[in-house]
């Protein structure tokens, strides 16, 4: 069975569900499997998440905009109010050529759209969904599929020496990972300053602002979010906070589909050509003392006729450095830490419970008498054990 009986499915799908999917998604379609795709689950898709119930009608969430070259210094305050409201903004001025990201997103979508999923299985890199957060609960919902690389800062040669067309490089494979290591080292340059700005407004000193922020760390992912049979049933990737310290996503120019919670409401992030879209992750608000926001976001699956393309870039502490808020900031919030902690907590909650739990897990206070309560939103929530 393919995909005209997973459509099949959407004639069940509860009103209002799906970020802009009209009624449409209730008639019976009959679309061919993608041989880019797996198999669409069967018999049944999952049933619809709560969290994919949306509020409709909520206009697009505009994102506050920073110049990447005043963040440290007269646009500092703008960059301090930013990760304090909502954890994410844009930024510009941020010095990567816009054809080396032209080139990375075209290319990514042409391979990832063209070989067939079993081709690309055997890849080095390569995913078929939530790669980080593959949850139990939901993992067939994420409609999504990437190829991700580690990145040595420095080590690219330059992509530009390599050609556009198809040759003989292994059909593209490999100048999609020259691109990607190019564009990794802007993306460690724009992480430092963004982070060493952040750093001076903490007053953390020399040898947390370098470990805090390791860019040996860094990676890259680049996302293609097909075609969905289902997209009101689906999403493309589940609601969550990144571990990061801070991610840096590069979307394509007029393809919207990232949405953030705002005020308790999930928001599309009006898609900005030539912008960078900054979110801070888990780390940084273990940093700040939970001053910073790490922000909820997802993405919404994409609609039949249409596909998403990404790059996200994702900046970690080293592993082992012990991370901690400056006394003074944030009262005592968390606990100290490493990232590899962090980590592995990580992914004994995913196998536990189906979910990452989080950073409420590194509350100061002892946590061995809390129980926890998944939310709505798909949160999870701590409770004191009545004893
Ligand atoms: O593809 C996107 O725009 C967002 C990806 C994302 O949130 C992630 O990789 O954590
Ligand atoms: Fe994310």
């Amino acid at each position: 069975m393919g995909w005209a009986s997973a459509a099949a499915t959407c004639g069940r799908l509860q009103p209002g569900g799906g970020g802009g999917e009209s009624s449409s998604t209730t008639t019976t379609r009959t679309t061919q499997m993608d041989p880019s795709c797996p198999p669409f689950p069967q018999p049944e898709a999952p049933p619809l998440p709560l969290q994919l119930q949306l509020q409709p009608g909520l206009p697009r969430l505009e994102l506050p905009t920073l110049d990447l070259e005043r963040v440290g210094g007269e646009d500092r305050a703008a960059l301090v109010a930013a990760c304090r409201d909502l954890g994410a903004f844009r930024v510009v001025n941020h010095g990567v050529p816009g054809e080396l990201r032209r080139r990375l997103l075209e290319l990514g979508k042409q391979l990832l759209g063209r070989d067939t999923f079993e081709l690309k299985k055997a890849r080095p890199g390569y995913f078929w969904g939530t790669a980080a957060l593959k949850s139990l609960r939901v993992k067939e919902v994420n409609w999504l599929e990437g190829l991700h690389v580690d990145l040595v800062p420095g080590s690219s040669s330059s992509s530009s020496q390599v050609g556009d067309g198809d040759d003989d490089d292994d059909d593209g494979w490999m100048r999609i990972r020259a691109l990607m290591a190019e564009y990794g080292d802007h993306m460690a340059r724009i992480a430092r300053k963004l982070f060493d700005a952040l750093a001076a407004e903490l007053g953390l000193d020399h040898h947390q602002a370098a470990s805090y922020l390791a860019e040996r760390q860094g990676f890259l992912r680049l996302y293609r979010y097909p075609p969905c049979p289902s997209s009101a049933s689906c999403l493309g990737m589940e609601p969550h906070t990144d571990s990061s310290v801070l991610s840096i996503i590069l979307g394509q120019d007029h393809v919207g589909g990232l949405q953030v919670i705002r005020d308790g409401a999930w928001r599309d992030v009006a898609p900005a050509p030539g912008e960078l879209l900054v979110n801070l992750g888990d780390m940084m608000t273990a940093i700040s003392g939970g001053s910073y926001q790490s922000v909820r976001h997802r993405v919404l699956a994409s609609r039949p006729s249409t596909e998403r393309v990404s790059c996200c870039y994702f900046a970690f502490p080293q592993e082992d450095a012990v991370v901690e808020a400056p006394s003074g900031i944030g009262g005592g919030v968390y606990r100290p830490f490493s990232y590899r902690e962090f980590r592995e907590q990580v992914q004994a909650d995913i196998k536990a419970v189906g979910t990452k739990v989080g950073l409420s897990r590194f509350y100061a206070t002892a946590t061995s008498s809390i129980e926890w309560t998944p939310l709505e939103s798909g949160e999870w929530r701590g409770r004191e054990k009545p004893s």
